[in-house]
């Protein structure tokens, strides 16, 4: 699904701050995202989702090198990929039920009210569907972005601290949403700082735990 071969990456070409990278993610996997805080974590999610193309070395998406993808093959896989950021930004003037099902809107594509009421209750927002999001709660938001990311059906979802801000019982129905996804056969890439988060996963679904240190990605001990 994800696969990288000996990937460096510096921003404008400086020094490389990712180094030497190889790595694959095989469809229906969970792995988990370590690493000190200005590591390179965000970086390296950015490749994933070709954000960013590498500066050195292959990445390869969905089979194909995102090197030499025109700006549509860019965008189809883009498509296929659903990211859920820390801070999460929606548009404060549409109810949630529109800002959720925006991606579908943008790309021209109907929506489906019953599948969008059926993703509602699944992030258990159903009552909060005509709510503008500045009113919702921290966790509230966080699964509203899980829901936007997860409507055009993509196969691989990327979470960059998704729970960073979020107490422990509200990143912990984040975590079961993400397991169910993964155990639906979804790919999930997911950056934590929480060590508690990634025991709390492995008592549910196998995960691995990559970590950068030093610019270089390692598979983390079963020592969690
Ligand atoms: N657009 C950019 N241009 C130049 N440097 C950048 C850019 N984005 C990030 N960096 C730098 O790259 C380094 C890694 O940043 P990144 O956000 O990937 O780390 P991180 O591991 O996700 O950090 P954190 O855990 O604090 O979120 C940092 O030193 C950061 O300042």
């Amino acid at each position: 699904m994800i696969e990288m071969q000996n990937l460096s990456f510096g921003y404008s070409g400086g020094e490389p701050l990712l180094a030497d990278m190889s790595l694959s993610l095989p469809p229906g996997s969970f792995h988990f995202l370590t690493g000190p805080s200005g590591s390179g974590k965000t970086t390296f999610l950015r490749l994933c989702y070709a954000d960013l193309l590498p500066t050195a070395g292959k990445m390869l998406a969905f089979g194909q090198d995102v090197t030499e993808l025109s700006r549509d093959g860019i965008a189809a896989l883009r498509r296929r990929v659903g990211v859920v950021h820390q801070d999460t930004q929606f548009l404060d003037h549409l109810p949630v039920a529109e800002n959720i099902a925006m991606p579908l809107i943008v790309s021209g594509e109907a929506v489906d009210m019953p599948a969008l009421g059926d993703l509602l209750s699944w992030v258990q927002l159903t009552n909060h569907s005509r709510t503008m999001p500045p009113a919702l709660s921290g966790g509230e938001r966080q699964r509203a972005a899980l829901a936007r990311a997860v409507i055009m059906s993509p196969d691989l979802i990327i979470a960059d601290e998704p729970t960073g801000n979020l107490d422990w019982d509200m990143s912990m129905r984040l975590l079961q949403l993400l397991v169910e996804l993964n155990r639906s056969g979804k790919t999930v890439l997911f950056a934590t700082h929480d060590l508690n988060m990634i025991r709390a996963a492995k008592q549910q679904v196998q995960t691995r735990v990559l970590r950068i240190a030093g610019k270089r990605l390692q598979l983390a001990g079963a020592d969690l």
